[in-house]
């Protein structure tokens, strides 16, 4: 099993094309140091997962972590909660990820029950859960293919489950949004990335990484069926929200 984690400088060079953002190898090998260095808060969230399945997880029940990448929820989880109080099964589209998702958690939480399957979650069977971890995934879907998603979810909710989805977002003001995306450019300055890498990340993941208002997750979240959503974390221009399947 390979544990090695790379620095991010995917876009450290100049590009004569900047290629569309994709998860392969390349991504794989300093996705951890790429997703905490660019994803303001992602840490907390992580931290607050095993909370929030403490207080509205039933015993026992399934959880899902779509688009799971290296299998972070699942870590966070097995790390808080005892290996008899869920199932885990964490999807994703990238082989890359998969692959590397189900050594880490094989070597990481042996005495859990974790999967790891590769599939698209607008096509996957879903069996009744308890909790679905969405974290930074709806946003690289198609925005026509959103709605349908978070249907699905809703319906595969047993009573009492939650949807934690984390996202990129956008702010409906302009003038709002623009204070926003410049402190998340700062934030990632600080991190150590150049003007380069920040300029070609955001060429990359043009019409790849199309986020959402809050306001538009929270609308789409009622029309799918959901009762009651809030944001319960937001860090400029990321959030995350957790969605009830009951109105209690
Ligand atoms: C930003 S990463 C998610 C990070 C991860 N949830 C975490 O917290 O570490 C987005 C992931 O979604 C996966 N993905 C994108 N579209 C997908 C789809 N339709 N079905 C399954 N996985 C998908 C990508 O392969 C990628 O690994
Ligand atoms: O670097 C950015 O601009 C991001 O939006 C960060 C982001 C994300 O939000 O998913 C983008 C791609 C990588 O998957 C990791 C993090």
């Amino acid at each position: 099993m390979s544990d090695a984690s790379y620095r991010d400088a995917i876009f450290s060079t100049p590009l004569d094309r900047v290629a569309r953002f994709s998860f392969d190898e390349q991504v794989v090998a300093c996705f951890p140091d790429m997703i905490r260095r660019s994803v303001p808060g992602y840490g907390q969230i992580l931290g607050m997962l095993g909370l929030i399945a403490g207080r509205h997880l039933r015993h026992g029940a399934q959880v899902y972590d779509l688009g799971c990448s290296l299998g972070a929820a699942g870590l966070a989880l097995a790390g808080t909660l005892a290996p008899d109080a869920f199932r885990y099964t964490g999807v994703d589209l990238s082989p890359a990820m998969v692959a590397r998702a189900r050594e880490t958690l094989a070597a990481e939480c042996p005495d859990h029950a974790m999967e790891v399957l590769e599939g698209d979650i607008r096509h996957l069977d879903y069996t009744p859960a308890g909790m679905i971890v969405l974290n930074f995934t709806l946003q690289f879907l198609a925005p026509e293919d959103r709605d349908a998603v978070i249907a699905t979810l809703f319906a595969a909710l047993e009573p009492g489950g939650v949807l934690v989805l984390s996202e990129k977002i956008q702010a409906a003001d302009e003038q709002e949004n623009a204070w926003l995306v410049e402190r998340y450019h700062d934030f990632k300055r600080a991190n150590g990335y150049s003007e380069m890498e920040i300029s070609q990340k955001r060429t990359a993941l043009e019409n790849v990484l199309v986020p959402d208002t809050l306001e538009g997750h929270h609308a789409r979240l009622a029309r799918a069926g959901f009762p009651r959503s809030q944001t319960w974390f937001q860090f400029l221009n990321f959030a995350s929200l957790i969605a009830f399947k009951d109105c209690r």
